[in-house]
């Protein structure tokens, strides 16, 4: 056990947390300059940087018998404790608790001035318990609902501290041995904050890589599918539909002389139409259809199991609804229209020939005059007269 006192291995330690620490910061670093940094970042690396200023002040205190006015490596382990806690929420986008917390980690600050070294010792390491268990509740939660392995590393982390603290409090109320209740605190914090750092990296990376993925197959503007993404999430539908023979329909919209929205109205208000464009076709949409932008401002639904007949139907309502009113943007009208394009196979069908056909007859309803929608089926052609000129 002597091997494990604080005096012995503070300094080792302390290199060890210096290199992990460098090694947390360098990948914040790098990813915080993204367009959107991981959440919790900043406090999470003012934390990492707080601790490290605990244990040279708590080594310095060990090693070099440095005389100390008040017990500062006590009052650096309540605030980080309290600052994990703040951190934990950040990344949680959960704030509960904060004011409660925040008060009961002053009154423990203040109570260094007063409280003699042993009262000191189980108040700090009590509280710091407390923020632990905060902390493990809200990376808990998050690794749930996240799905992040990261999260739940933080959370393990944070167990060992709250399970440590009161094996620690018993050692020194019950077995009055203040040298190992030390001990077991001082291990718990150790092997937390070299946990915390590894959980940290894995959950903001592992929250980079599905960030990366979705990008792929994501248009970011309207936060739909983009063509690949279209295409991968087709994969078993399509499969099906091919080996039980089902229809599948697709419809092609085409926002009409949108060039114009851009020239009078400017590329913002542009980029605007293009958003509210997308989110009515998938307001109107069910959630089996799939909805992507696969070009400037073209979009295509893919209807798996729906006949021309039905996909009609929702073509026409999707014109009516866009094509009604003027859609108003910073006290603007803009009025839009729609062109649409409807077909639908079975048999041996790809994504691409779906495109391909409803692209064929978005083209008929662009040369029969614009907002309108006309269908296609292999070697016969339907023009909607339902359409109204804009
Ligand atoms: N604001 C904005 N405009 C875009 C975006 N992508 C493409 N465009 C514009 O979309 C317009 C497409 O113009 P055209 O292909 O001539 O089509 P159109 O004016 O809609 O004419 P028709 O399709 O024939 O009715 C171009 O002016 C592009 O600059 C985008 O992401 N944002």
């Amino acid at each position: 056990m002597v091997d494990i006192f604080p005096e012995n291995w503070a300094v080792l330690l302390l290199g060890l947390l210096f290199l992990l620490t460098l090694a947390q910061l360098l990948v914040t670093y790098v990813l915080s300059d993204s367009v959107t940094p991981p959440a919790g970042v900043g406090l999470f690396t003012v934390y990492f940087m707080a601790t490290l200023l605990g244990w040279i002040a708590f080594s310095l205190q060990q090693n070099t018998g440095m005389p100390m006015a008040v017990d500062v490596p006590a009052v650096a382990a309540i605030l980080n404790s309290y600052l994990l806690f703040l951190a934990a929420g950040q990344r949680a986008r959960d704030p509960r608790g904060r004011i409660a917390l925040g008060i009961a980690c002053l009154l423990g600050c203040l109570s260094v001035f007063f409280l003699l070294p042993k009262a000191m010792y189980l108040t700090q390491s009590g509280l710091s318990g407390l923020f632990f268990a905060a902390t493990g509740l809200l990376c808990g939660r998050r690794a749930l609902s996240k799905r992040n392995v990261g999260d739940a590393i933080i959370a393990g982390a944070a167990a060992l501290v709250v399970v440590a603290v009161p094996v620690a409090h018993y050692q020194l109320l019950v077995g009055d041995d203040m040298r190992l209740a030390r001990v077991i605190t001082f291990g718990a914090y150790v092997w937390c904050f070299a946990l915390l750092v590894v959980g940290f990296l894995t959950s903001v990376l592992f929250e980079y890589q599905q960030h990366l993925s979705h990008l792929a197959t994501e248009d970011p503007m309207t936060g739909l599918l983009n063509r690949r993404g279209l295409g991968d999430t087709l994969r078993i539908s399509l499969a099906k539909a091919n080996r039980e023979d089902i229809e599948t329909a697709a419809i092609m919209v085409d926002i009409d002389h949108f060039q114009n929205v851009n020239d009078s109205f400017g590329h913002e208000a542009g980029d605007y139409v293009l958003r509210e464009v997308a989110a009515t076709l998938d307001r109107l949409s069910r959630s089996s259809d799939a909805v992507a932008r696969i070009g400037g401002e073209e979009f295509v639904l893919v209807l798996p199991d729906t006949d021309l007949a039905s996909a009609r139907v929702l073509a026409e309502r999707i014109c009516n609804a866009l094509g009604e009113r003027p859609l108003l943007v910073d006290q603007q009208r803009i009025p839009i229209t729609v062109s649409l394009g409807v077909a639908s196979l079975r048999g041996n069908i790809t994504l691409d020939e779906l495109c391909r056909e409803s692209d064929r007859a978005m083209y008929l309803a662009k040369r029969s005059g614009r907002n309108r929608v006309a269908s296609v089926e292999p070697n016969t052609m339907h023009l909607s007269n339902t359409g109204k000129v804009g």
